[in-house]
Formats: structure tokens, C-alpha cells, sequence
């Protein structure tokens, strides 16, 4: 049995579906994942990597909570991307559990990309990262230079040394050392064929043209959340989660006049919350409101009715059952 016979079992992403088609000689697939300090650029690139915006990126720490991937296609590979959680000093059971889920994918993934923006210095953060991820012994890791547009060539030439010194400090061994700009397109066609290059032989593990298997309910929700972070202090990234409840084509609508309705509970911790989030009479939440719909009618290719509630829901970060609830 060879590796990709096996049902891939990732946390928080479905099984791998029934293969699909033919592979040519020669065929490589699997799974990478990148990680990071907040920022650092991992939503960008496999943005850039993948070509559609499926992973929600912003300019605010900390907001990719949910394993989203996205699915390069070639004719010679497919190769999966893995997005993970922020990995922080726990502070709270939600910390821990994304934590567990962080270390459980990259024990299971062929690579794992650490990425060090070129403009920042490397620093505690990123040893963290590194130090823990030295202790998944068997997979592979690359490091990548984000953000090389960034960096003039004197400050890139030092950041790569010392990306190369804290493997040496943290026995990581690095396979490849990459710069790369996401935005500036520089090299990141050469970082999908150095992360190919890494990917076992394996058949093709998804239909052509498929993105991301992230639900559509998850991307919303995801989009809710961006557009209600947009502009509000720093603190409150961590005390927001957005469920969607329904979502559902409006029955009785024209076949060339589809619209979309959607309803969605966005819960804060404390009442103070709720003030900041509803705004002076309810002005920032319709803000929110028209912001989140706007992008979810582009992404989705339908208008979009969004009916969006904020609800208290005490401590959920340090509650299981709400965690559940709330889909950690
Ligand atoms: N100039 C420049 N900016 C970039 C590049 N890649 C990402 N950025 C910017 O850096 C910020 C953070 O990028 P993200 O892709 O959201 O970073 P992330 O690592 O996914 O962040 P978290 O989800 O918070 O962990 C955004 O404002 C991006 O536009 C790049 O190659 N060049």
C-alpha cells in the first residue's frame, strides 16, 4: 500500500475524495503546508500559488482560523495546500486545541513552508515556530523569504543567512531556502515546481479545476468575519466567531435573477463587544453588513440577501461546549 492508498485523514479537512482520472508517468501529489508568524504573507501566496482568491486575507494578526486549502493543478501534479492556525503560547482551551490542530498537520503533510517576511527581522516568534516544529521529526521543510519587494538586496542577502543560522540553532534542515514575492510575482511559479519536486509520486487526488473544498458556508463565514474585524481594535480579532445558520437560494426568483439568502450569527464575548461590533444605532454593523455582502456576491457570482445577528456568547474561548458549537 502506498501512501496516497490510504484515506487522508488531515483534522479539519475532509478525506481525500475518490481519485480521479489517469496520471501520466511520472505523476506527483500531496500535501504542503504554510506557517508562520501572523502576517508573514501565508494567505497570499497560496493565494498567488493557487491563482483565485480562496484562503481571506487581511492586514490584521491572527485571523485564518479555519484549515482552508486550495489545489494547484498541472498536468504533471497536484499538489494541496494546507492552511493552518496561528501557533501561540496557549492561553486559553481555544489556543490549545489550535495548537494541537497546528502540530497534528504538519505530522501529516509531505512539507511544511515556514515563512519569514523579508521586511521583519526574525525574532521570538519565529523561533517558537521552528523550535516546535523541529519536534515533527519526518516531514520535510522548506523555508521561504515573503515579501522580497519588500527588502532591498542587502537587507534579502541577511535575512537568508539568518533563516539559514536558525536552522542550524534549531536542527531544522531545511530542504530549499526560497525568496519569494507574492505580490511582486517573483518566484513563485519556481516555489510551486521546488514544492512539487517534494511531493511523493502519487495519482491525481481531485477533479481537474476544483480550488478548494472548504465549504462555501465556511468561506462566508470567513468573509463575515474579515469585514467586521475591518477598523476595530486590535484585541477584538480573538473574541469573534461567525456562524452561518442557513444559506439558500430564494425560491420563486426569475432563473437570470438568482439571489442568495443568508443568515449568520456573529458572537462576541462580552456586551462591550457587542457595542463596538453594532456601532452608534447600528451604523457599523450595517457597514459590516454591506461590506461582508458585497464580497461574498463577488466570490459566490450571486447577490446576496445577508441577514446578520450579533449575539453574546460568554467566554467562548474557554468553553467547550461553545467551542463545539462554534465549530473548534
Ligand atoms: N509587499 C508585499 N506585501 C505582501 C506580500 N505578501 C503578503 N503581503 C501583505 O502582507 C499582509 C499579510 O498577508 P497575509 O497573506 O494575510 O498573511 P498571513 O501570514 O496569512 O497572516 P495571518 O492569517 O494573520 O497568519 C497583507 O496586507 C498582504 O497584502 C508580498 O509578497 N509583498
Amino acid at each position: 500500500m502506498t501512501e496516497h492508498d490510504r484515506d487522508f485523514d488531515i483534522k479539519g479537512v475532509a478525506p481525500a475524495p475518490p481519485l480521479h482520472g489517469q496520471r501520466p508517468e511520472g505523476y506527483r501529489s500531496g500535501f504542503a503546508c504554510f506557517v508562520g508568524r501572523p502576517n508573514a504573507g501565508k494567505s497570499t501566496l497560496t493565494n498567488a500559488l493557487v491563482g483565485s482568491k480562496v484562503v481571506i486575507t487581511s492586514n490584521k494578526p491572527q485571523t485564518t482560523r479555519t484549515v482552508v486549502k486550495g489545489i494547484v493543478h498541472r498536468d504533471d501534479a497536484q499538489l494541496i495546500l494546507v492552511d493552518t492556525p496561528g501557533l501561540h503560547r496557549p492561553r486559553t482551551l481555544l489556543g490549545e486545541r489550535l495548537n494541537d490542530l497546528v502540530m497534528s498537520t504538519w505530522s501529516e503533510v509531505d512539507v511544511v513552508a515556514v515563512c519569514f517576511p523579508a521586511d521583519e527581522k526574525i525574532g521570538p516568534g519565529d523561533t517558537f515556530i521552528v523550535n516546535e516544529l523541529a519536534k515533527v521529526r519526518r516531514t520535510t521543510k522548506i523555508a521561504i523569504a515573503t515579501k522580497t519587494d519588500k527588502a532591498t538586496p542587502e537587507q534579502l542577502a541577511s535575512h537568508l543567512l539568518a533563516i539559514a543560522e536558525l536552522g542550524r540553532t534549531t536542527g531544522t534542515d531545511w530542504a530549499e531556502i526560497v525568496p519569494v514575492s507574492a505580490v511582486g510575482d517573483s518566484q513563485v511559479g519556481l516555489l510551486a515546481d521546488i514544492l512539487i519536486g517534494l511531493m511523493p509520486e502519487g495519482p491525481q487526488l481531485y477533479p481537474d479545476g476544483e480550488l478548494s473544498d472548504a465549504p462555501e458556508e465556511a468561506i462566508v463565514a470567513e468573509l463575515i468575519r474579515e469585514a467586521a474585524l475591518e477598523g476595530v481594535r486590535d484585541e477584538l480579532p480573538h473574541s469573534i466567531a461567525v456562524v452561518v445558520e442557513e444559506m439558500n437560494l430564494r425560491e420563486g426568483r426569475p432563473a437570470d435573477r438568482p439571489l442568495l439568502d443568508i443568515h449568520a450569527n456573529l458572537f462576541v464575548e462580552r456586551d462591550s463587544q457587542k457595542g463596538i461590533i453594532i456601532g452608534h444605532k447600528g451604523s457599523r454593523l450595517r457597514e459590516v453588513g454591506t461590506a461582508a455582502r458585497l464580497q461574498i456576491a463577488a466570490m459566490l457570482g450571486t447577490p446576496v440577501h445577508l441577514d446578520l445577528h450579533v449575539k453574546v456568547a460568554k467566554d467562548w474561548q474557554r468553553d467547550p461546549r461553545q467551542l463545539r458549537k462554534l465549530g473548534f
